[in-house]
């Protein structure tokens, strides 16, 4: 698939970076899963309209200047099989508020979680044990798909559910000890676009990046060692998000 997009670098917006669409997007219409390696399935033309912020989709390229690697997919799904999933995630996970101990105070989140696997894996963060249920279909099919995409498999999945843009996650690395070292973390979202955000633990240089519905991004190699990641909280954003991270589990 060839889309061909000019990009322009802002200045002052730390990463953010502006594209403007001067071809029509080619979508899937018949199948599900676009930017498979089965681009022959592409089937209708639809134009996309501009948007001011967007991560370009470019796989090969890795967002992160050093230390790691982090590579951003683009839309996997199209919308109706995105808008889809999203509506079966919402139903059918078993969605918890999300706890933590942080200074010896335990905190409930209001943000939703969920924790799946191969088998009942227990997974200890922010001081507190998490046990895995048994994927669902739709969470397996998905986990494939990003097994497909990345080149990696995974054997577990943090599912997080953010109900509008007030809620989002503080800096962390996903690095703790029940993880493969240095296995890759593929991230799926669904609904609303929110931005996403790398900080360098030594420099503090930032990357920002903008996560569609339907996409996929991988961070792999270094990245958990030397970066942090977070979704900021904004008040613009009105609507939910899905995210789902699948994850190697030793
Ligand atoms: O919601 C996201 O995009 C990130 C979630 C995340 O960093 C995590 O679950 O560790
Ligand atoms: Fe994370």
């Amino acid at each position: 698939m060839s889309v061909a997009f000019r990009m322009t670098k802002i200045p002052n917006l730390s990463g953010l970076k502006c594209i403007s669409l001067e071809e029509p997007r080619k979508v899937s219409a018949s199948i599900g899963f676009q930017n498979s390696k089965n681009l022959q399935n592409f089937t209708c033309v639809k134009s996309t309209s501009m948007k001011l912020f967007e991560t370009p989709a470019d796989p090969a390229h890795n967002y992160l200047p050093v230390d790691g690697t982090v590579l951003y997919y683009g839309k996997v799904l199209n919308v109706a099989k995105a808008d889809e999933l999203m509506d079966i995630l919402m139903t059918t996970v078993e969605w918890k508020n999300d706890e933590a101990v942080i200074f010896g105070k335990h905190i409930i989140t209001k943000r939703k979680v969920a924790w799946y696997g191969d088998q009942s894996f227990s997974y200890t963060y922010s001081n507190t044990t998490k046990h895995a249920l048994p994927w669902t279909n739709e969470l397996l099919q998905l986990k494939k798909l990003a097994e497909t995409q990345t080149g990696e498999t995974y054997n577990s999945c943090l599912l997080n559910l953010y109900h509008d843009g007030e809620e989002g996650m503080a800096w962390h690395s996903d690095a703790e000890k029940d993880l493969k070292k240095n296995g890759a973390i593929a991230s799926m979202s669904f609904g609303a676009e929110r931005k996403f955000m790398f900080k360098h633990k030594d420099s503090k240089q930032t990357v920002t990046l903008v996560l569609e519905h339907g996409s996929l991004l991988v961070m792999k190699d270094e990245t958990q060692r030397n970066w942090l990641h977070r979704l900021p909280p904004t008040k613009l954003i009105k609507t939910a998000r899905i995210n789902l991270t699948f994850r190697s589990m030793i």
